[in-house]
């Protein structure tokens, strides 16, 4: 089998409303997404999505993907899309890095494997079955009461665990979040209170001595170095998202006790297969791990669902859906959706979603 063509989509995808990161230091209204279609020699085609959260989330841009799959494009025709080890040897000797490039890229012939193998990707990824993995909700910054008040309208929707962004100017501030929203979950409820980098060390270590609870605490600091730095200091369980990259990090991570888990993101590592290899090593040495995926539509959230799904369920806590962000769906009805606070990832061969091309406008590249 071999790669004959590849053709790329791109889609303005306007969230439904306004998302804060950061303290409020970094807004974000609509996304910038890549959806990769490759075809094959033998008639079987696979689907693949590429979208960055914004352009200052993470070291990566819409207009960058497309750019590197353009870059790559020349060195990927021909190849096997089946031998999914060899096409990320290929990609990282052609374009070393630009991980977010290689992800859509990835993801589209894992989902010719399991076409060819007729097989889910949940199954294909070690999973037993199409576990329901629970979702997290998002709870935007705000004050204590605003986000026990989102916590309310999403448990009303089922959601059972919470993502709830922190990580303000003020210490005083967030310490009444953290005492509010630990003492104000409904029983049964789980939080991760995640900073995304807006703390310094000192003011880490501040705010965690001074909160009785022991939620997650994800990503406290902007680098790796000040996360293990926060670590050795504090009685919370640390969750790293954006500082991990390669797999080395993870290694790093590990070998310097700065975190309990990780978020393991396809579009931020480079796809199911590096996220795989993560995943893997995340099980070994006994991390409890949320798998989703940085953004974009249901497309994005299966894969990741899929690698969720299939992981242990003592070392996965939950995933979480971007496209319930968006204000448009390009692929209605199918692949990984909110039931009661539980996502279950499609059990069609592949990937389970095939979007209909009439629906993503005219393509914008084309390489064969
Ligand atoms: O986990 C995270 O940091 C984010 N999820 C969506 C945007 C940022
Ligand atoms: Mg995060």
């Amino acid at each position: 089998m071999r790669i004959t063509r590849l053709t790329v989509f791109h889609l303005d995808l306007p969230l439904a409303k306004p998302y804060w990161l950061s303290g409020g230091r970094l807004k974000f209204d609509r996304l910038d997404s890549t959806y990769l279609r490759i075809d094959t020699d033998e008639g079987v085609t696979g689907w693949g999505e590429g979208c960055p959260w914004g352009h200052s989330y993470l070291p990566a841009h819409g207009p960058g993907l497309r750019a590197g799959i353009a870059t790559l494009a020349p060195h990927l025709l021909g190849l096997d899309p089946r031998s999914l080890d060899h096409v990320n040897r290929v990609m990282d000797l052609q374009l070393p890095g630009h991980s977010y490039v290689k992800s859509p890229i990835d993801m589209a012939c894992w989902d010719i494997l399991g076409q060819v193998a007729g097989l889910p990707l949940w199954q294909l990824l070690g999973g037993e079955a199409a576990t329901p993995v629970p979702i997290n909700s998002s709870i935007s910054t705000g004050t204590p009461d605003q986000m026990l008040g989102l916590i309310a309208e999403a448990a009303a929707q089922g959601y059972r665990t919470h993502s709830a962004k922190i990580g303000g100017s003020d210490p005083a501030q967030d310490i009444a979040r953290i005492e509010a929203i630990s003492a104000g979950l409904p029983d049964g409820h789980r939080v991760t209170f995640d900073v995304n980098r807006a703390w310094t060390p000192a003011i880490a270590v501040e705010v965690l001595n001074s909160v009785r609870a022991r939620d997650w605490i994800e990503q406290p600091c902007q680098t790796l170095d000040q996360c293990a730095h926060v670590a050795r200091r504090v009685a919370n369980p640390i969750m790293l998202d954006e500082c991990l990259h390669e797999f080395s990090d993870h290694l790093a991570a590990w070998s310097r006790g700065a975190c309990e888990g990780v978020k393991i993101k396809p579009n931020r590592v480079g796809g199911l297969t590096r996220a795989r290899q993560i995943r893997d090593f995340g099980v070994s040495v006994g991390w409890q791990m949320h798998i989703e995926d940085v953004g974009g539509t249901a497309l994005a959230d299966t894969a990741a669902l899929h690698l969720a799904a299939s992981t242990p369920e003592a070392n996965r806590l939950a995933s979480w859906l971007g496209h319930a962000h968006l204000a448009d769906d390009p692929i209605p009805g199918q692949g990984a959706r909110n039931r009661d606070g539980l996502a279950t990832p499609p059990s069609a061969p592949g990937l389970g979603v095939i979007p209909d091309p009439e629906a993503l406008g005219r393509p914008v590249a084309s390489y064969d």
